[in-house]
């Protein structure tokens, strides 16, 4: 052969295997491996009784008997128990005074038990995490939280950190997201994420009913996670993440407005939960779930879910096609085509937001109540932990010894904007372990749900009038 075209073809040969290196390389690094996960536990003495909540409420000289009946109402009905945890100064009694150290104390407690217990499991050092991802919401002190776990750990001093705020209780996955893409340009890397909610400065005391709502909601929690894009170390992970898509309807004043930090009349600040809340998670889940299902679902179940919906639009259009009455009913009446997610996915780890976005959430994806039981579990055993519920419910189905290798997990978190995060897991490893639950699991579910306070303080309905001396 010709000298020419021989080095034509040598050079297109090594251009091609140069190619096909670095789109595998590319792959490879966008792996992203779940290898543990820690869920805190704060320590007993933190738990917050019917008895301890009923003295917060009495100790607010603002309340009246109206806001008592309010609060009892929900109270029954949020599906929260009694194992909950709170911080210190609302045990102490300083709600209403809070300081920045109960603040940082808050989060010490997370990081000085959570991350190190992690780091003792999985036997990675601080000093192998390259990527660190901490968010809380309600909580943004200088140098940042992030920076804190960098000092408190010693990691190292080319540590890509970052810390996010304000993002609400979806920012569990918005974290993870950039994890994982902080790790897509670094091949063999490490990533610590870390999410957490700060309650201690934010406990609302005054009248504002929607603000009230969220004392009754959100307790203490938190998670550490490390994830990975190291193929060595997919023999020992645990799951590893198939997809994650995010939405935010944020553009539709009323879905930004239903979950809000603001001040209520008398310039006292909260957090504000409108009505509409649950209604604003479903329209940002189905905005979520159009760009998720085609990534999770069998054609088979897209082919039969888009006949479907074709061929109600047609009768809608032609309505002399749907026949007589009983043609509609054979038909499923009116009622939208729901597309079956459970023929992409095994488990359902949905945000414990509370009991309405739970049912909201279950309604709308047509899902059994055993399908909504971790999530439900997570609400009375801990409460709203905010962006880290997610890995509780988690940690429910793995104590519980429901997931297993091959099984795909979807995980569904909302948070102010508003937004929609999800993604799905496949598990690839051994989940066996117990974690936060490991006390508890065997008394799940119970037999009832309903939590002390009707029992304790159901007599404020029945006292006459409108005042109630205490
Ligand atoms: C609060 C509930 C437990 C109450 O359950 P019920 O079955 O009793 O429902 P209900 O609708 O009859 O409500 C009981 C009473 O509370 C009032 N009520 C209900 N929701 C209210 C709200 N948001 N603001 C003000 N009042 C409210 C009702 O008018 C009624 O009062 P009356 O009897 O006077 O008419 C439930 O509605 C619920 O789970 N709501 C969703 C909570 C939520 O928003 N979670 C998301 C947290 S945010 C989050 O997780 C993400 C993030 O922050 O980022």
């Amino acid at each position: 052969m010709e000298l020419l075209p021989l080095l034509t073809w040598v050079i297109l040969a090594h251009a091609m295997a140069y190619l096909a290196w670095t789109a595998a390389a590319r792959r490879r690094q966008s792996r992203c491996y779940l290898l543990d996960y820690v869920c805190h536990k704060p320590r007993d003495d933190r738990k917050l009784s019917t008895e301890t909540a009923g003295d917060v409420i009495q100790r607010n000289v603002r309340l009246g008997l109206t806001d008592y009946r309010f609060l009892l109402r929900v109270i029954v009905r949020s599906g929260i128990g009694e194992e909950t945890y709170a911080p210190r100064n609302i045990l102490e009694g300083r709600e209403d005074t809070p300081t920045l150290q109960d603040s940082l104390e808050e989060m010490d407690a997370f990081f000085d038990e959570a991350i190190a217990e992690l780091f003792a499991r999985t036997g990675f050092a601080p000093i192998d995490v390259d990527v660190l991802v901490f968010n809380v919401s309600m909580l943004s002190p200088s140098p940042s939280l992030s920076s804190q776990i960098v000092r408190r750990y010693g990691l190292r001093e080319d540590v890509a950190a970052y810390n996010l705020t304000g993002m609400g209780c979806s920012a569990g996955l918005i974290a993870l997201d950039l994890a994982r893409n902080a790790l897509r340009t670094r091949p063999r890397a490490l990533a610590l994420v870390v999410s957490s909610e700060s309650i201690a400065p934010n406990w609302y005391s005054g009248t504002d009913k929607s603000m009230m709502l969220a004392n009754c909601l959100f307790r203490c929690g938190g998670s550490a996670v490390l994830v990975t894009n190291d193929p060595a170390h997919r023999g020992r992970a645990k799951m590893e993440l198939s997809c994650l898509v995010r939405a935010n309807i944020g553009a539709s004043d009323d879905a930004h407005a239903c979950a809000l930090q603001r001040e209520d009349g008398e310039g006292r600040v909260g957090i504000s939960l409108s009505k509409a809340l649950p209604k604003a998670a479903v329209r940002a889940f189905a905005v979520n779930l159009r760009r998720l299902a085609p990534r999770v679902l069998p054609v088979a179940e897209l082919a039969r879910f888009t006949a479907r919906h074709l061929a109600r639009r047609l009768f809608f259009q032609f309505p002399q096609m749907q026949g007589s009455g009983s043609g509609k009913q054979q038909n499923g009446g009116d009622a939208a085509p729901k597309i079956n997610f459970k023929a992409g996915v095994d488990h359902f780890c949905l945000h414990p937001g509370g009991t309405a976005v739970i049912e909201a959430v279950k309604q709308s994806l047509g899902l059994e109540d055993e399908d909504v039981e971790p999530a439900r579990m997570t609400l009375h055993r801990w409460g709203n932990t905010s962006a880290s519920s997610l890995w509780y419910v988690l940690s429910y189905m793995e104590a519980k010894g429901r997931l297993k290798v091959g099984d795909r997990v979807l995980m569904v978190t909302f948070g102010s904007g508003f937004k929609c995060n999800s993604c799905v897991w496949e598990v690839t490893g051994d989940m066996a372990d117990r974690g936060a639950w490991a006390d508890c699991i065997d008394a799940y579910p119970p037999e009832t749900l309903a939590n002390p306070y009707m029992d304790k303080f159901g007599w404020i309905n029945d006292v006459d009038g409108d005042t109630l001396m205490l």
